[in-house]
């Protein structure tokens, strides 16, 4: 009893320094993470949402996006996809341009502003034997017709791809995929920023290091970025804070550095293990992920990243509308975007779904008395007339 009391109040020392403004350390943020007693959790997530608050109000934003996946064929093999495929192996696809403009003009039609693009890694995937010819191209079909979208396209892993396979320099990618209208890259392929793990989830990935330096490569261009975390696999909480600690260097490095661009939002990805390669599944033990394992990190993550990173999104494919909804009282302030067609975590299982209108976005953010607003990619308010 006493220990608990004691304990409590740790907790309670660590928070008011998080009201007060301050940076927690990695150990600190540890201590909140592995809090089991519910009423230090209540404590934790009260501070996160107040500090929500604080640093970004109380409305909710959202944004009208569509997802394109332009193939599933891929070379890695990452050990938590169900979305890859071999080249010759059924349920293989590849979009020609003619599919990947129908479904533009579809999102257009819905009053998309951004087209959120990422596929597998395809050594096919070649126009006059480059690869970066080849990702130019799907960039100029779609911004040729539809200037006025936002391309929000290539994960640092397509990145590092696309430079292997010609040859190139990370920063040649970026500059010629930004020149012909890439305006910012999804912080995907982050998985847990930890070699160890990396090598047992993802051993075919770019290690920490190169994500790392092709987020802030991107930064230092002016190519804006989102950061993620996928977590509920075989990570530890050390893990996931080092993970955190991580984007907040990263962060402070663009801030600190005057560069044009950083990280727009944090957004964490529990891993869905349903349909996903039975090695990982066993070893998780779990099919959809830990909503309340989900709500703890939310909420420390918004505690240890708001005064850097201060839009923190759930994933409504893999919690649910109801945990997505839930999460907004954790120290989330998105509900994400509309997607129109999720594939990735669909295949591998979640049941959230692969669509939401943009009404039923707004009577989730509704539900909790708080007000919404459509955002572009780079959460920029839009005002409807
Ligand atoms: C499928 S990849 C697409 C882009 C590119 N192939 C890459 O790996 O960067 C996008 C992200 O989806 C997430 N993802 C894949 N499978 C998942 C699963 N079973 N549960 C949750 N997230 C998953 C991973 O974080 C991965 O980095
Ligand atoms: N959470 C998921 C997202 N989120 C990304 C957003 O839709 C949007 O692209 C971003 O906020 C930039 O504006 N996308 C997915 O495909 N799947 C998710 O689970
Ligand atoms: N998080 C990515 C988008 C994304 C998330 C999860 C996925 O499974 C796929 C894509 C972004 O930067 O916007
Ligand atoms: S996560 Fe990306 S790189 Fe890994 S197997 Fe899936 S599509 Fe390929």
């Amino acid at each position: 009893m006493i220990c608990q009391t004691n304990n409590l109040k740790i907790v309670e020392a660590i928070l008011d320094k998080a009201d007060r403004g301050e940076d927690l350390s990695e150990t600190e943020a540890l201590t909140l993470l592995q809090q089991k007693n519910p009423q230090a959790i209540a404590r934790i997530k009260q501070t996160a949402d107040s500090l929500r608050q604080k640093q970004v109000g109380d409305t909710v934003t959202y944004v009208i996006n569509r997802n394109i996946n332009f193939t599933n064929i891929c070379e890695q093999h990452c050990s938590f996809c169900a979305f890859r495929r071999d080249v010759d192996q059924e349920g293989a696809f590849w979009l020609n341009s003619e599919q990947i403009l129908l479904k533009t003009a579809e999102a257009v039609q819905k009053n998309a502003t951004e087209i959120c693009m990422q596929g597998g890694l395809n050594p096919q995937a070649k126009l006059n034997g480059t690869s970066l010819d080849y990702y130019l191209h799907l960039v100029a079909t779609i911004k040729q017709q539809f200037p006025q979208l936002h391309l929000h396209a290539f994960s640092p892993q397509e990145i590092e791809f696309i430079a292997r396979e010609d040859g190139i320099s990370y920063e040649e990618v970026i500059l010629a995929l930004q020149k012909t209208g890439v305006d910012s890259m999804p912080g995907t392929a982050a998985e847990i920023l930890d070699d160890a793990v990396r090598k047992i989830i993802c051993p075919e990935k770019i290690n920490t290091a190169t994500w790392l330096e092709i987020i802030s490569t991107a930064h230092r261009l002016g190519m804006p970025t989102t950061s993620t975390m996928l977590s509920g696999h075989i990570e530890t909480p050390a893990q996931q804070i080092a993970h955190l600690a991580k984007l907040r260097s990263l962060q402070k490095t663009a801030i600190q550095n005057n560069y044009p661009a950083k990280i727009t939002e944090f957004i964490i990805l529990p891993f869905v293990g349903q349909e996903a390669p039975k090695p990982l599944r066993h070893r998780v033990g779990r099919d959809q992920p830990s909503l309340s394992d989900t709500l703890h990190l939310t909420a420390v993550a918004r505690i240890f990243l708001g005064n850097w990173i201060s839009n923190h999104q759930p994933s409504w494919v893999k919690l649910n509308l109801s945990g997505a909804t839930e999460a907004l009282t954790w120290g989330c302030n998105d509900i994400g975007g509309t997607l129109m067609e999720e594939h990735i975590t669909t295949m591998a299982g979640a049941q959230g779904g692969t669509s939401m209108s943009v009404e039923t976005l707004q009577q989730a953010v509704n539900s909790l008395n708080r007000p919404y607003q459509q955002r572009t990619t780079l959460y920029e308010y839009i005002q409807l007339n």
